[in-house]
């Protein structure tokens, strides 16, 4: 934000204020800094707050925005359907009140030991500095030396729902697919982080390219076929029953059988064990190559690894909440850090309130944040009088506007420009302000009983 009081650069994150002041030291004759919310000076900034679950990952909603089960009625204690083996199995997590390892006092972190999942979720980790130690990749115990009281523990994502929903996890990291299947109905379930940036995928019901289905395009005109009948229903292979009979349900499909299955799918309808499949895609070459289309409406859930904590871990225990904050601090820093580019510009201007309007009048400046104009050079006539002033704007905006962000500061008469990636940015504590608010009311229980 921007504003014209003169107090200094304080607001600037510390490691931004060093590089800055030695990079610009010899420079640096007097600055203003512009950061009070004076509405008419402000240049509005990109919004820095998310949802604790994005829009899209609503359906999983912990506590009451709990959605019903696909049956519409949810159990009074909660289930997981955990998806292994052809036949799904269903067992009844101990929940809130079943814990089995209450004295146990080390915190645990689930990591998923998953093919896809498991190198990013390393490497994530150690560029927020807080890298996995363990003797050789077969080893499925490990540490993190910046948190001492913490071991991790590498499964399968359906283990880390399953054992964080038990209580014998604190902390996991797992796909949103993973969650959203084998999580659904578990209040102690709670999603910390919604958008670690790895592991993108989507659920998708795909069809074959010929046949039947030729002129199919669409799951509207999939339910509309006369072919599906209680005695013949559509057959759907997937290995997400849940989601699978969810989403049917919600599409209109009413004749639905499916079927649980596990590895590839992509053959089933051409050995006629299934009709259509509903499964993980991220490229959609595999489908392709299997005769395989996605239609539109067809894609079920969008998908992501997501950070995942236990509510019950986290009201009772003050060191999980502890760690917990700062494992999301470091990840959220880092995710935006790394999003986000650093931008120095300077421009000759009479005033600070001159260039800042200058800025403003430039709508996609508009993306700048945390901007700090101020005076970094008086320039002199032939008489030894300050004609102008060279000022310094200081900022950071989204990688992705960087050509747009360039050409309007050149417009504005910046020159020169100068950009620099980004190791972290340590905002404001959103995430961990709404995750509070969530536990609010059990939180404030357990810490009164506790004192
Ligand atoms: N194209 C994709 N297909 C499947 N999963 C994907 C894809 N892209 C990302 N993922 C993520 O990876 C997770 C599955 O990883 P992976 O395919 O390695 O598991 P797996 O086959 O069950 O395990 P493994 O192969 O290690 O036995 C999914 O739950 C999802 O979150
Ligand atoms: O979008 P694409 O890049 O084309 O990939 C999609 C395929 O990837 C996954 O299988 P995977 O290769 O992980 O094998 P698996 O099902 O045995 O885990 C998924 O089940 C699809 O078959």
């Amino acid at each position: 934000m921007l504003s014209l009081d003169k107090s200094g650069i304080s607001q600037l994150p510390t490691h931004t204020q060093n590089s800055h002041s030695f990079l610009l030291s010899h420079l640096l004759l007097h600055s203003l800094k512009l950061q009070a919310p004076e509405a008419s000076h402000a240049v509005p900034t990109a919004s820095t707050s998310m949802p604790l679950v994005s829009p899209s990952q609503q359906l999983l909603l912990p506590s009451s925005d709990m959605p019903s089960s696909v049956s519409g009625n949810p159990s009074a204690s909660p289930r997981i359907v955990c998806c292994s083996g052809s036949s799904p199995s269903t067992v009844t997590a101990p929940g809130f009140n079943g814990r089995q390892d209450s004295e146990r006092r080390e915190i645990r972190l689930g990591l998923p030991s998953n093919r896809r999942m498991v190198d990013q979720t390393l490497s994530l980790l150690k560029d927020c500095r807080l890298p996995v130690e363990r003797d050789s990749p077969q080893q499925h115990v490990a540490t993190i030396p910046e948190l001492p009281n913490l071991q991790v523990f590498f499964q399968h994502s359906e283990e880390i729902v399953r054992n964080l929903s038990s209580g014998h996890l604190d902390i996991g990291i797992a796909g949103f697919d993973t969650v959203s299947e084998c999580g659904q109905g578990n209040e102690d379930l709670i999603i910390v982080h919604d958008a670690l940036g790895y592991g993108d995928c989507r659920l998708c019901l795909a069809i074959p390219k010929t046949g039947i289905y030729e002129k199919i395009n669409s799951v509207k005109e999939l339910a509309q076929m006369s072919q599906w009948t209680e005695v013949q229903p559509l057959r759907v292979a997937t290995g997400f029953e849940y989601l699978g009979k969810k989403f049917m349900q919600e599409n209109g499909l009413k004749h639905v059988s499916i079927l649980t299955a596990r590895g590839p799918l992509e053959a089933t309808p051409a050995i006629g064990t299934a009709d259509v499949i509903l499964t993980l895609v991220s490229h959609g070459t595999i489908l392709w190559d299997n005769n395989l289309k996605e239609i539109e409406g067809g894609t079920a859930l969008e998908s992501q690894a997501v950070l995942l904590a236990s509510r019950t871990s986290l009201i009772q225990r003050e060191d999980v909440r502890d760690t917990t904050r700062m494992i999301l601090d470091k990840l959220e820093a880092h995710l935006k850090g790394i999003s986000h580019m650093r931008v120095i510009a300077y421009m000759r201007g009479t005033t600070v309130g001159e260039v800042t309007r200058r800025i403003l009048s430039q709508p996609s400046l508009s993306i700048l944040q945390e901007t700090i104009i101020r005076s970094v050079l008086p320039i002199y006539d032939g008489d030894g009088e300050v004609v102008t002033e060279c000022y310094e704007i200081d900022s950071y905006f989204p990688k992705e506007a960087l050509d747009s962000t360039m050409q309007q500061l050149r417009a504005i008469g910046g020159r020169p420009i100068v950009t620099a990636p980004l190791l972290g940015i340590f905002d404001r504590e959103t995430r961990w302000q709404q995750l509070l608010s969530k536990l609010g009311p059990q939180l404030s229980v357990a810490t009164a009983q506790v004192s």
